[in-house]
């Protein structure tokens, strides 16, 4: 219960007893949520998000000198590891994450990046409360970014580079769900903030629908690297080539489509395949458990995705044999996804 827990020195924070090293934690989590992130489901979270993912994935099974994964090493060597695409953009973000390091001296560069990707999360509507292990030594050397996922891969292609880093087909689908909250903010480079969903500031299912519906047209541009038609671009909405190779493959398809309408299979799903990735390249016997620090995210109402205005089971490219949900429709006319960043 409640009495058995400790204060933390100088704080009004409480600890599980024995958990007295994630103190700093909860200091570091106020200080994110209050500066970097604003209390938001917006660009900082869903920059953090995007980097716990590129920090972890630089980690190959079989070739263990190009990278240790989760370990910071985007942070520490991000002179290195952002000269090359996937990463090109994010210098404005990793420089506000650096004084981190300095103000917070006994947290790892791997343990702020996975921290602050749960912390991030925690403000989008409809996340999990992530796992959170702490205690990951410092990045020795640079990760190989090369072994980040690129939007123009096949599915194949995107499953092979998981199975390489320890990761399935179905946690790569349930990783996707990240997606959900993301922007594309570079594809294209006449828009800034294309969402990838209709709902870029919830965790929600409109994301595995969304990306099943017909490819109609694109939001700006045409021909961008990594960009294919979007079911809904009169919206704004953009949609990855990786991201429909998913959704259509056989081997991911029926998964793909089960998350269209099951908003607990997307959160455990997603909690799960974090719990992996973020300690991608490490012992796990030396991490301590701080799970307790990362707060729940405010409450979803819904729980299966909707068919936007004008969409119909008919607009779907059903991929997986299983009979395909019924969902609800969105009443009104299609409307620009609202931008909240
Ligand atoms: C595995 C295949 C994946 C590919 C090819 C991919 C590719 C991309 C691309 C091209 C963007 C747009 C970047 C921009 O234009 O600024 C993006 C955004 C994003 N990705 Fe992924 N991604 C993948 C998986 C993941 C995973 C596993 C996560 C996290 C668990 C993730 C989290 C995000 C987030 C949160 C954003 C939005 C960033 C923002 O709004 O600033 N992605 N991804
Ligand atoms: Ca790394
Ligand atoms: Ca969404």
């Amino acid at each position: 219960g409640r009495n058995s827990f400790l204060r933390c020195p100088n704080s009004d924070h409480y600890h599980k007893p024995g958990s007295e090293k994630c103190c700093k934690f909860y200091a570091l989590r106020d200080d994110l949520q209050d500066n970097l992130f604003t209390n938001h489901c917006g660009d900082n979270a869903r920059l953090a998000v995007r980097v716990s993912f590129h920090d972890a994935i630089g980690y190959s099974k079989s070739n263990h000198s190009r990278g240790h994964g989760a370990d910071g090493s985007i942070l520490i060597f991000s002179d290195i590891e952002t000269q090359i695409f996937p990463n090109l953009f994010l210098p404005p973000f990793l420089d506000q994450l650096k004084p981190y390091l300095t103000k917070y001296p006994g947290v790892s560069a791997g343990d702020l990046i996975q921290f602050a990707g749960a912390v991030g999360i925690s403000n989008c509507p409809g996340a999990p409360r992530l796992q959170f292990l702490a205690g990951r030594p410092n990045a020795t050397i640079h990760g190989d970014p090369t072994l980040i996922p690129s939007p123009a891969n096949s599915a194949e292609t995107m499953i092979a580079r998981m199975n390489d880093a320890g990761l399935t087909a179905e946690d790569l689908v349930h990783l996707m769900a990240s997606h959900s909250i993301a922007h594309a903010k570079n594809v294209d480079p006449t828009l800034n903030h294309a969402p990838l969903d209709s709902t870029p500031n919830k965790f929600d299912n409109q994301y595995f629908l969304e990306i099943l519906l017909r490819g109609t047209g694109v939001p700006g541009t045409t021909k961008n690297f990594g960009e294919v038609n979007s079911g809904m671009p009169a919206q704004g909405e953009l949609r990855l080539q990786s991201d429909s190779n998913l959704a259509r493959n056989p081997l991911t398809a029926c998964k793909w489509q089960s998350l269209v309408d099951d908003h607990e299979a997307m959160k455990d799903g997603y909690k799960d395949a974090m719990a992996k990735l973020a300690v991608l390249g490490q012992d796990v016997d030396d991490l301590y458990d701080c799970s307790d620090v990362i707060q729940k995210a405010p409450f979803l109402r819904s729980c299966a995705a909707s068919y936007p205005p004008g969409k119909t089971f008919a607009d779907v490219d059903k991929s997986c044999s299983a009979p395909f949900p019924e969902l609800r429709s969105q009443r009104g006319q299609p409307t620009p996804i609202p931008q909240d960043y």
